[in-house]
């Protein structure tokens, strides 16, 4: 690991990470680091172990070997101060269809230990953000599976994080939502200076520019910008690229 104001510029250091399930390895030495305002595309296939990586960030799991930063501060041994510095959004949607936008963004604020009106008030900044403001009101169940995931990502950000970690977010949504979701994850890194690591199986969600970290079980194959990776491979797209590092046996869709 670097030193310790390099640290506390990152984002997110992961060094020398190995995780197993039963002693089945999922994770194998992985190392990463994401700087602030950058946003890098989690690259793998199913099983890669992008949603174990994420797990061990957010310590929904914990038995594991290497380390962990966030914002320079250690996951295990400055938990509070690390945790306070991440927004997640996982697979699984996790929001009340019964409540309205604005009482799930409430909830999450009180959890955060906000109070009533610091909640709405943060709520609104991302509600504006996201461009669903003016549906503050309405009930989570009638927004379509695109504007659900803009609100999770305000609820996400509610309390600030250097670090916006996203596991696949683009699932069941069609081509225009997806476009959507992923420009606005870019606007984040640029305009909030919020790191965002996107995990996804999906190359078309790579835009160029990203960088983007591919993992392939459990071991991560390369790390630099797409551009930086195709030429690096001599071919002509990252589809390709993709294909030689995995050995053409296993593709993510395009
Ligand atoms: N709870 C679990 N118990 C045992 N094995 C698991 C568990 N969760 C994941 N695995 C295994 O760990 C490996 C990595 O899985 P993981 O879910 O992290 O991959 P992923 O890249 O997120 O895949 P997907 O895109 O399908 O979500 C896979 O071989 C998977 O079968």
């Amino acid at each position: 690991m670097s030193e310790a104001n390099d640290a506390a510029a990152l984002a997110l250091e992961v060094g020398g990470l190995s995780f197993a399930y039963a002693g089945r390895p999922a994770l194998d030495d992985v190392s990463l680091a994401v700087k602030a305002g950058e946003f890098v595309v989690l690259l793998g296939p199913n099983g890669a172990g992008k949603t174990t990586l994420f797990s061990l960030i957010t310590r929904l799991h914990d038995r594991r070997r290497g380390e962990i930063r966030i914002g320079g501060f250690d996951v295990r041994r400055q938990a509070v101060q690390a945790h306070a510095r991440i927004g997640a959004v996982f697979q699984q949607p996790t929001l009340d269809l019964d409540l309205s936008v604005m009482q799930n963004l409430a909830y999450h604020g009180a959890l955060h230990g906000m109070s009533s009106g610091e909640a709405k008030r943060r709520a609104l900044v991302q509600l504006e953000r996201v461009g669903l403001a003016d549906q503050r009101r309405t009930r989570v169940r009638r927004l379509s599976g695109g504007q659900r995931r803009r609100v999770e990502i305000a609820r996400g950000l509610m309390h600030e994080p250097r670090l916006l970690l996203l596991d696949e977010p683009t699932v069941g949504l069609d081509i225009a939502s997806r476009r959507d979701l992923v420009e606005h994850a870019h606007r984040l890194c640029a305009e909030a200076g919020v790191a965002v690591l996107w995990a996804t199986h999906l190359i078309d969600e790579v835009r160029p520019g990203d960088r983007v970290a591919v993992l392939h079980r459990g071991r991560l194959l390369a790390d630099e910008h797409g551009e930086t990776l195709t030429a690096r491979l001599g071919v002509e797209t990252l589809g390709e690229a993709f294909d030689r590092l995995v050995g053409g046996k296993e593709t993510a869709c395009e």
